[in-house]
């Protein structure tokens, strides 16, 4: 049986490959995409119904699975809509305050929603072995992660960076608020050792990098990801709205209970 889904931002990097790849897939119907009307040229090719507002698409798709990949206010507003119907969302867009993100998680206690920041499964295999290279590798260890994307992005340091430097200092018992660092400059003394830094380099068209760095005696090690498409992203969110869909709501899902935490 195919898995109903919305695409919002049809025009948007993200939201051209995911709707491309839906369409492409025996998997997937595209219900509908949305954009705004500026914007919106060409998508009438596609041959599925293409709307200004989520709100006006949701009432004929009962079932379908929104997928989010705009802006912070905007996908916090398809999450709201999403819950007037009953539908389900992923979302991955990242950029979000603590108060979206605990709007996100109320939400989710009445529609199953899903987001992560990081929709591939390298990142989220990173994820995975972090907290055990922390603990082997111990606090004689600084840790440091630098992120590399295209200069179109709005947000920095990217989610990704911000979900693994979280990783990182639960690991090692801290909390971001107290020890990250993001970006230095001037005379700023010696680094402290319960610190951990985060940069965002920006510039062309990088898809996504992201290295974590453990700086010790005498070595280092360095564990990098490099995104090389948005098809990976956007495979990882067409496998993320299949699951949900079977899914109940209760809690925020992410990629950790997709892979089995
Ligand atoms: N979780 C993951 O794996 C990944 C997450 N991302 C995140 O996804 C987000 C989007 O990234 P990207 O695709 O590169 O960004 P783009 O700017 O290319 O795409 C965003 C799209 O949303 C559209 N949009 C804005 N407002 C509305 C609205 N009110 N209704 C409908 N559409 C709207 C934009 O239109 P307009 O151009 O008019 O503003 C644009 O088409 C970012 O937060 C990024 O960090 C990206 C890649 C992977
Ligand atoms: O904006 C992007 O492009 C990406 N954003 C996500 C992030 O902020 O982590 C994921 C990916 O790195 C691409």
């Amino acid at each position: 049986m195919s898995i109903p889904v919305i695409i919002m931002g049809a025009k948007g990097r993200m939201g051209s490959t995911l709707t491309h790849l839906a369409m492409e897939s025996d998997q997937f119907t595209v219900s509908g995409v949305v954009e705004r009307a500026e914007y919106s040229k060409g998508l009438e090719t596609l041959g599925c119904p293409v709307m200004h507002d989520l709100a006006e698409l949701l009432p004929s798709c009962p079932g379908a699975t929104v997928i989010d990949f705009t802006a912070p206010e905007v996908s916090l507003d398809s999450a709201r809509k999403a819950s007037k119907t009953g539908n389900p969302i992923v979302i991955g867009t990242t950029g979000l305050s603590a108060d979206q993100q605990a709007e996100l998680e109320t939400m989710a206690r009445d529609i199953p929603i899903f987001w992560s920041p990081n929709m591939s499964i390298g990142v989220n295999a990173l994820v995975r072995i972090l907290p055990m290279l922390e603990r082997i590798l111990g606090e004689a260890y600084d840790m440091e992660i630098t992120e590399i994307h295209h200069h179109h992005k709005k947000d920095a340091p990217s989610g990704t960076a911000v979900k693994l430097a979280q990783v990182l200092a639960e690991s090692r018992g801290w909390k971001m608020d107290e020890v990250g660092n993001y970006g230095r400059q001037g005379i700023i003394g010696a680094r402290p050792e319960k610190e951990l830094g985060v940069h965002a380099l920006r510039g062309g068209d990088v898809v996504g990098d992201h290295t974590v760095y453990f700086f010790g005696p005498g070595e280092r090690v360095e564990v990098t990801h490099r995104a090389h498409s948005r098809e990976n992203f956007a495979r990882g969110a067409l496998r993320a709205a299949a699951w949900l869909s079977s899914r109940k709501p209760g809690r925020l899902y992410s990629m950790g209970q997709l892979l089995g935490e």
